[in-house]
């Protein structure tokens, strides 16, 4: 059974000041089921981030619904948890409090808390820094502790919008494979928006390339590859002709983005 089920989503936004109104996204339908893995690549502004946004309950669609686990979506929850690009840690916030603030913000007891954080702490490599506050951190530090935060209220979702954009590659790929272990432990189900073809693969269970604007679903391709998976599969012949594929869908629809702008 499917765990999310969007059905006929699309959203319009009216009309600014000197200009016409955007359709951002075609009636767009996707189930994912629980554990799924998947990665939304499309050209800059074909509606990934609004249609994460909507998932979230952030934004609402103008036609269509947003279910999960039958029940409709009406706003945020707790059963989703959010990574967005931009570092949003609170700034007067330690490592340590980021990480517990939802747990807080639902009465988990402080020493429950405490118990929680650490763990979480361990799994991204920061527990010499809880009591760092953010800007005392590098970017790569900054989103794994934006990950630990997410995943402390353990959500059954994952709603991921660029994470690793602003990293550098070594730290994007490091990042990646920290998300995958995750991912592979706790089974999470995952919707991770890049424009980064090689990213959208690796992590992947199915990719979904979207159209340039107004964004709809073009292809929706599988990857077949083993896990648990290793930085070393980028380079394997299977990798290689997905990546080929992908590249060939992407190019045709940024070529159509950028002629409209
Ligand atoms: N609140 C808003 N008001 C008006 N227009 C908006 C709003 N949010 C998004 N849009 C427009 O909708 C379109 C889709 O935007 P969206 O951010 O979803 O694209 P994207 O695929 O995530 O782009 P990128 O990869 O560049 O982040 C864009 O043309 C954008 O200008």
């Amino acid at each position: 059974m499917s765990m999310v089920r969007i059905d006929g989503v699309s959203r319009s936004f009216p009309a600014q000041r000197g200009g016409g109104a955007v359709k951002a996204l075609e009636p767009i339908d996707l189930s994912v089921a629980r554990n799924d893995f998947i990665t939304i690549l499309g050209p800059s502004g074909c509606g990934k981030s609004t249609l994460l946004r909507i998932v979230a309950g952030l934004d609402r669609p103008t036609i269509g619904t947003v279910a999960i686990n039958g029940r409709g979506v009406t706003g945020p929850g707790r059963d989703r948890g959010m990574v967005f690009q931009s570092y949003t840690l609170f700034p007067w916030l330690t490592v340590a409090e980021n990480v517990g603030f939802g747990l807080r913000e639902s009465g988990v007891p402080a020493a429950d808390r405490r118990a929680t954080v650490a763990v979480w702490l361990d799994r991204v490599g920061l527990r010499s820094f809880a009591d760092h506050y953010p800007k005392q951190l590098s970017g790569g530090m900054q989103q794994r502790t934006a990950i630990a935060r997410a995943l402390a209220n353990n959500p059954d979702m994952l709603l991921l919008d660029e994470p690793f954009g602003a990293l550098d590659n070594q730290t994007r790929s490091l990042m990646q494979e920290l998300l995958l272990g995750i991912w592979e432990r706790e089974r999470k189900t995952i919707l991770f928006v890049t424009h980064d073809i090689e990213e959208a693969i690796f992590l992947g269970s199915r990719v979904v390339v979207m159209s340039a604007r107004p964004g709809r679903i073009k292809a929706i391709v599988p990857v077949d590859l083993p896990h648990p998976r290793h930085y070393t599969l980028k380079t394997s012949p299977e990798f290689s002709e997905l990546k080929r594929r992908l590249t060939e869908e992407i190019r045709v629809e940024a070529v159509l983005a950028a002629n409209e702008h």
